[in-house]
């Protein structure tokens, strides 16, 4: 089970915000959320959840400037990311933690020929010489089922399509070596079927290389397809967390069952396309009580108090934060 394995990331009572005129937006609030080495996690929830905030954090990429944490902490690989040193972060983020984004042209300087960029990238990382580097980028992206690498390495960014460009990105993402590497939305950009494919190619460098992968998604089919567990985040805080075969065959919060009720595969399938009514709410003023009842169609006066995470008797890894399921003890 992942919970006896090692916890390369580990997320606990995190609450924080960022300051804006008149008030602040309280984008985190008791967030709990583990990687164990080696398995692919899914965060999942719609636009300004927080699984961006989350990411971003967790990378010690967010400038400290512009937010303030009101609790918790953030541990990567042994190191204490919210108080870390940005020298800390750096090396960490070079050798043992990666981040993939969803738009790879942002990534990547448009200006340079992808072979310069990844040749830099790699020296900065090992000792190589400059025609080493370019040898081992060339067999990073054999491992991404890159055939004609050595034309790959001459393009510019903007010569490759969006695919391709991300199949570089996740080959430098392996340069190092990485325990942990942080996915936020890789795909949205692409079609599915190019989607699949740059899944299915992470997942399988994930495993070769012991790696762990959280994979920041809206999309409850990429869950279900590349995942082994989930946490489903709705305005700044986790509502529901467990094993995905688990959570989505017995999705327990209405918010989760919304989500799948919301997959545009059941409306290809003659059902039709369910968008959960209503948006979320703001978050300079948050709800008191459970954050998803102001849309929720069960909401009972209980609502009205925050419901904490509590495991279920029936499948202790799967946890709710919702009073109208049964649980057993707070998670
Ligand atoms: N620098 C910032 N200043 C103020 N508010 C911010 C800042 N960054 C994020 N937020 C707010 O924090 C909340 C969470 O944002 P976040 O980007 O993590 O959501 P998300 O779930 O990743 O959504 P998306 O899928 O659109 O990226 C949102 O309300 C967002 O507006």
């Amino acid at each position: 089970m992942a919970q006896h394995k090692v916890a390369v990331l580990e997320i606990e009572d995190l609450s924080m915000e960022f300051p804006v005129y008149g008030g602040a937006v309280r984008a985190l609030d008791g967030v709990n959320l583990n990687v164990a080495q080696g398995e692919m996690v899914g965060v999942v929830g719609e636009s300004g959840c927080g699984k961006s905030v989350t990411s971003l954090l967790a990378m010690g990429l967010l400038p400290r400037q512009d937010y303030r944490v009101r609790s918790g902490r953030i541990t990567l690989l042994d190191t204490d990311v919210l108080n870390a040193s940005e020298s800390t972060l750096v090396t960490m983020r070079g050798q043992r933690a990666a981040m993939i984004f969803q738009e790879p042209l942002t990534a990547l300087n448009p200006t340079r020929r992808i072979g310069s960029q990844m040749i830099e990238v790699i020296r900065r990382r090992r000792l190589l010489s400059r025609s080493a580097a370019r040898t081992e980028a060339a067999r990073l992206l054999g491992e991404m089922r890159i055939a004609d690498a050595d034309e790959v390495l001459r393009r510019y960014p903007f010569e490759l399509s969006g695919g391709m460009r991300q199949r570089v990105l996740i080959a430098l993402a392996f340069s190092g070596d990485p325990a942990i590497v942080i996915a936020d939305e890789p795909t949205t950009a692409l079609d599915v079927t190019v989607q699949r494919q740059v899944l299915g190619l992470l997942r399988e460098r994930a495993r070769q290389a012991g790696a762990a992968v959280m994979l920041i998604t809206h999309d409850m089919g990429v869950v279900a397809q590349y995942t082994d567990r989930v946490y489903v985040m709705y305005a700044g805080r986790v509502v529901e967390s467990g094993g995905t075969r688990e959570v989505l065959s017995s999705p327990a919060h209405p918010y989760t069952r919304a989500l799948l009720a919301a997959l545009p595969e059941r409306a290809t399938a003659g059902a039709p396309l369910d968008a959960i009514p209503g948006s979320v709410p703001d978050l300079r003023d948050p709800p008191a009580g459970c954050a998803y009842a102001p849309r929720c169609a069960e909401a009972q006066p209980v609502c009205a108090r925050r419901p904490p995470m509590r495991v279920l008797e029936r499948a202790p890894s799967h946890a709710v934060a919702c009073w109208l399921v049964d649980g057993q003890e707070e998670a």
